[in-house]
């Protein structure tokens, strides 16, 4: 098998992980694998991502130009992911929109961040001091791609990480697939469990979180 066989079956078996979850409504999400120094291959825009076809991925440059001939279009975020690749030696970036990601990123986007202190789950950080603290900082979501990617690269600086756009998703990266998974799947744990605490404490409007 060769590289590019190799990250495109990872890829589609994360893409198959996150479909089961539901993290695809609506055409959704996008998420990219690093085949070597200067590409890698992305999902193909607008697709059904529960369903597995021949072009589900195509593989781009580091600017997400096309490398091969096909009819597929790039991700249109295929641009944030460029950022991690070009900045980072990270080999995977996942981006979904979940209800919980978004209506934490409503909450909190007035403080520019939503931080997480004594929760088991940042340990998949690397974050292991008993008062460490995970930020994930939420920026704006703008609609002009190239701004938005911008913005998102002030971010993007170490092989793993996690931003939250507002109203719109979050985008994780991480060492390899199974890394950015893993860091996908706790940021989606913290945020559910911060949504719940405040609603049973009475409310962000009550500061009780
Ligand atoms: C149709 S809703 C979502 C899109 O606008 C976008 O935010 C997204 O995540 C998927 O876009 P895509 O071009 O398929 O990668
Ligand atoms: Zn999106």
């Amino acid at each position: 098998m060769t590289t590019y066989e190799t990250k495109w079956d990872t890829l589609a078996d994360i893409k198959d992980e996150l479909a089961a979850r539901d993290w695809f409504m609506g055409t959704s999400g996008n998420l990219s694998i690093r085949v070597d120094e200067n590409s890698f291959l992305v999902t193909s825009s607008g697709l059904d991502k529960r369903k597995r076809t021949a072009n589900d991925f195509l593989l781009v440059d580091l600017e997400g130009r096309p490398l091969e001939s096909t009819s597929a279009k790039p991700s249109a975020e295929t641009l944030l992911h460029c950022e991690i690749y070009k900045k980072t030696p990270a080999g995977a970036s996942l981006h979904v929109h979940t209800v919980a990601n978004n209506v934490i990123s409503e909450l909190f986007y007035q403080e520019g961040a939503v931080t997480f202190q004594h929760q088991e789950l940042i340990k998949a950080f690397g974050l292991w001091g008993e008062d460490d603290i995970l930020t994930i900082p939420i920026i704006r979501n703008d609609a002009d791609i190239p701004t938005l990617a911008a913005h998102f690269s002030a971010y993007v600086s170490k092989e793993k990480g996690a931003v939250l756009i507002h109203n719109h998703g979050i985008t994780v990266w991480g060492v390899n697939g199974f890394e950015a998974k893993k860091l996908l799947e706790a940021c989606e744990f913290l945020f559910q469990y911060k949504l719940s605490l405040i609603q049973l404490k009475g409310g962000v409007l009550h500061g009780n979180y």
